[in-house]
């Protein structure tokens, strides 16, 4: 049988490893080019594929009712070399899986430089990779090198390209109280594709005001590390610094409370108002407009919830500002992770806008599978959006809302997420044994429970239809 041409990968990190393993399990040769240690990213300290830059956790390894538990389970029935290295690695850590990362590291690149179809190259790609290397998956991750960056965004766009995240707080439709918030778009504006009744509104008065704010300014911060220098940048200052700048300043920018009406008290002008715009096409998920911001995920949580309406909020994502190389994924990639201008480059990893190690090495085995899927002559088969891997797909290749314009202190509106139930289509909870409706946190957890038990059976199935066999 001839063998078919090799794949070629950029970066050896979670992504990276996971797609060269998932590409030569296939039966097809992959050249991933790693620069460590010709050069290193300001994060990585050794030369081992899959290095784990900050925590050694991989989250919760609950498969029934958390994402990420389920987004390992799944990652396991489909062979992932990150899971199995995870597992055989694992430390003492509760609910979580923790790993020993030099042992996982070690373990990921022993298992990749023993294999007969891959070749290892220690090289910085220092531009676009050359139009005769074919199909090739760029997996540089969230430091992506500059040469290589800044050819990406010149292919891509500037605008395309984002080089920080700036990312609002994240809250689950379900945990937000609409007796007191209500839905409107300021002044009633349609604009395009929306209703006049857009956004989720969270009215404050003067008091709930000054006490949020003095909050805010108390609230303890992350500090930036000192390669990330001082990235802000007009249009997404840190709700925080905005604050700093004057306890009125918020009220004239992402708090201000005009074109808004309660429609329970109409007579009553709110002193500032809180607004959160719909994330994603299901309705799950609502972003706290301008919200953007440096404190600490304890103290968001907590401050947060001081706004009328958001009293029991669950955040699926809390906020931050971090170093992040990523691709305005949405527009740029199509169903399968090729670049729609360039298609024999895939993304994968941190890049398309996931976050996280588990969601990057995720990414990094579906972007394997589809490269590999093309490689034997197959059409590549995206999972069912029901599935953990195939709802983190969807965030990233279509799920998320776009915003036409910009609002106040808004920066722009991809932004990067964990893998979560609120990404998955909505699911009705099962009922008692006797037909009764369930309520409060015996609700929430079997929702979650049979969403998971949808999820396996569907990612079963897909597996089974399109499992890549390895050439004999
Ligand atoms: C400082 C920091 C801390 C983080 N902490 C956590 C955490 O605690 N938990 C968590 O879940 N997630 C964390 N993340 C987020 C994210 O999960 C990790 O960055 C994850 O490693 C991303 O996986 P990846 O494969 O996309 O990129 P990486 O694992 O970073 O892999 C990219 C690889 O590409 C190589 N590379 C880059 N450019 C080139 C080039 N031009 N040519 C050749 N090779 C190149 C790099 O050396 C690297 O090995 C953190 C991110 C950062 C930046």
């Amino acid at each position: 049988m001839t063998q078919s041409p090799p794949v070629h990968i950029v970066g050896g990190g979670l992504a990276g490893s996971e797609a060269a393993w998932q590409i030569a399990k296939a039966g097809v040769p992959v050249i991933l080019h790693e620069m460590r240690p010709v050069r290193a990213t300001e994060a990585h300290q050794t030369d081992g594929l899959a290095e784990l830059v900050c925590s050694n956790s991989f989250r919760s390894d609950d498969r029934e009712t958390n994402a990420v538990g389920l987004l390992h389970e799944e990652m396991r029935r489909a062979g992932s070399l990150i899971m199995a290295s995870g597992d055989a690695h694992q430390v003492p850590a509760g609910g979580a899986l923790a790993v020993d990362r030099d042992n996982f590291s070690a373990a990921v690149t022993a298992a990749l430089e023993a294999h007969p179809l891959v070749t290892i190259r220690r090289e910085e790609v220092d531009g676009l990779p050359p139009e005769d290397w074919g199909a090739t998956i760029l997996a540089t991750g969230p430091l992506t090198a500059p040469g290589l960056a800044a050819a990406i965004g010149g292919l891509t766009g500037e605008t395309e390209l984002a080089f920080f995240d700036a990312i609002a707080p994240i809250v689950h439709f379900d945990s937000i109280d609409m007796g007191i918030a209500w839905k409107q778009s300021r002044y009633d504006k349609a604009g395009p594709g929306g209703t006049g009744a857009d956004y989720i509104n969270c009215p404050m008065n003067r008091d709930e005001y000054e006490a949020f704010i003095d909050a805010l300014l108390a609230g303890e911060k992350t500090s930036f590390k000192d390669w990330e220098k001082t990235p802000y940048f007009d249009g997404c200052l840190p709700i925080e610094v905005m604050a700093e700048r004057g306890r009125e300043t918020l009220r004239f920018g992402p708090m201000k409370p005009v074109g808004l009406t309660d429609p329970r008290h109409p007579d009553v002008k709110p002193h500032a108002i809180v607004q959160l715009r719909q994330d994603n096409a299901f309705g799950t998920l609502w972003n706290m407009v301008g919200f953007q911001t440096k404190l600490k995920h304890g103290e968001q949580a907590r401050v947060f919830r001081m706004i009328p309406g958001l009293g029991q909020a669950e955040f699926a994502r809390l906020g931050g500002l971090h170093r992040n190389t990523y691709l305005n994924s949405p527009k740029l990639l199509d169903a399968t992770l090729r670049l729609k201008v360039r298609p024999q480059l895939r993304f994968a990893g941190q890049i398309t806008g996931c976050e996280g190690y588990v969601e990057s090495a995720a990414v990094g085995l579906l972007a394997g599978r589809f490269a590999a899927a093309e490689a034997l002559g197959r059409a590549p088969a995206p999972p069912p959006v029901t599935t953990a891997l195939g709802a983190l797909l969807g965030h990233i290749t279509g799920g998320h809302l776009a915003v036409e314009g910009e609002e106040a202190g808004t920066p722009r509106s991809f932004q990067p997420m964990n893998v979560n139930f609120g990404l998955f289509p909505p699911i009705e909870a099962p009922t008692t044994k006797d037909g009764k409706r369930l309520r409060g946190n015996e609700k929430t957890v079997e929702k979650k429970r049979a969403m998971s038990r949808r999820a396996l059976t569907d990612l079963d199935l897909w597996l089974s239809g399109t499992a890549v066999q390895a050439a004999e």
